[in-house]
């Protein structure tokens, strides 16, 4: 082989498909997606179908022949393997090819290294590595990975170097304990948010689907939005006006996939939790994916998962300018729009409001003249419709929470 030390990092990908395996092309297509997003070039993939994996080398022995042979003749720094790799399958598979091998989950993790931004964040991807090597310090198959640097040795903790047990469980055991202490401080932020009372709305989608752009075109701010994979990885909440008067907070998140790796779950989770305590989820899809069913179809069993199916949900199937005609939504109720066109702010505000008018209760008040100040409060917690004046009241006509109808007396009353 060769010995040169080149710029880009090419990569092969490899897959085996069984029987029971779902969304197999999907997954091989995303393979690549995220392999780009770590910065690799990815020059060939190789697919085999089997009845099982090998559990000596994942891979037949006659056709790990042709994929060294083309290892060695597209000169391959990195092959990534579409499953989860046994620590024998992966030190096996790096002895016989000559080249860094790592697998679908060290590939998401890298990703998520290098995305974390918050400490949390930080400390969550570096915890789920550590997890990930741990049962991995055999041989000298991590060793030879880690050495060979690039895409799955990057890591938000300077000591993963360190490769001794100890060392990592006592790694573990310290990032746990100042998790607890993180996790202890946001859930007194998102206490506090509760009370507030304000209504609350939490963007959700298969990764790449638009959340962020539509969080910019609702906020004119920006997010950043990017044509990868995990481009969002902390949760970030905004203040929106969806109308003159009706505020609501919107919380942008980390994108859902297949297969996350088990490590990153928690991770994943804490990044969700923002979201799982939201009045109403907006799924947004990119209706221009091939896969789009497939995805959405992920992101309902991950709800389902973190029990969330039962808040309230719309659609939103993004991209509808890259769609062909043929395009045809599954979900009810649903908004279409491209999250890039100029409208799709005041588009998104009036379909998001006409589903909140769903979920509230419609109100009549009646408040006297003297006491109509008030009614700005009113119309940040309302939807208002109607107000008009009979000689000294006014009446209002609206829709309000069920778990804010209470406060319509306060204000009746003039006491708010
Ligand atoms: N053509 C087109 N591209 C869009 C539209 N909305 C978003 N995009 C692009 O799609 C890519 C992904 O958008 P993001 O907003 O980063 O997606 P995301 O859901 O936040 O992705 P993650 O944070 O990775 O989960 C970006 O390149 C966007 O510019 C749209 O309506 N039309
Ligand atoms: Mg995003």
């Amino acid at each position: 082989m060769i010995e040169t030390r080149k710029e880009e990092e090419r990569a092969l990908l490899i897959g085996v498909e069984l029987q029971q395996t779902e969304n197999f092309v999907m997954s091989m297509e995303e393979l690549a997606s995220l392999a780009k997003t770590a910065g690799a070039v990815v020059k060939g993939s190789y697919t085999q179908k089997r009845e099982k994996y090998d559990s000596k080398t994942f891979i037949g022995s006659g056709k790990l022949e042709e994929i060294k042979l083309m290892v060695e003749a597209d000169g391959i720094d990195t092959v990534i393997v579409n499953n989860r790799l046994t620590p024998r399958q992966n030190v096996n598979l790096e002895e016989i090819l000559g080249v860094k091998v790592i697998d679908r989950m060290q590939l998401i993790l890298d990703i998520f290294a290098m995305r974390a931004r918050s400490h949390e964040g930080k400390l969550q991807v570096h915890l789920a590595q550590l997890k990930y090597m741990l049962p991995r310090l055999i041989g000298q198959g991590i060793m030879l990975s880690r050495q060979a640097g690039g895409i799955g040795s990057r890591g938000p903790g300077e000591s993963q170097l360190e490769l001794n047990r100890r060392s990592i469980r006592n790694q573990i055991a310290d990032i746990e304990r100042q998790l607890k202490i993180v996790e202890k401080n946001r859930a007194t932020i998102r206490e506090r948010r509760i009370q507030s009372g304000v209504f609350k709305i939490g963007l959700i989608g298969y990764t790449n689907a638009g959340k962020s752009t539509i969080m910019n075109a609702l906020t004119d701010k920006r997010q950043y939005e990017a044509d990868e994979l995990f481009a969002t990885l902390d949760a970030t909440t905004k203040q929106v006006q969806l109308s003159d008067t009706f505020q609501v907070t919107v919380t942008d998140t980390v994108g859902f996939i297949q297969d996350l790796p088990t490590e990153l779950i928690s991770a994943f989770k804490s990044t969700l939790e923002e979201s799982m305590t939201v009045d109403l989820l907006l799924h947004v899809i990119d209706a221009s994916d091939p896969n789009h069913t497939e995805q959405e179809e992920v992101v309902l069993t991950i709800l389902q998962e973190l029990e969330m199916l039962d808040i309230p949900r719309l659609a939103l199937y993004n991209k509808l300018d890259k769609t062909d005609d043929h395009f045809t939504p599954s979900q009810f109720p649903h908004v279409m729009l491209s999250a890039k066109d100029e409208n799709a702010k005041s588009h998104i505000q009036m379909m998001v409001l006409a589903k909140i008018k769903t979920m509230f209760e419609p109100f009549e008040i009646r408040v006297p003249l003297k006491d109509s100040y008030t009614l700005h409060d009113l119309g940040r917690i309302a939807l208002i419709d109607m107000r008009f004046y009979e000689d000294d009241v006014e009446i209002i006509k609206g829709y309000i929470s069920k778990k804010d109808k209470w406060k319509l007396e306060e204000f009746e009353n003039g006491l708010y």
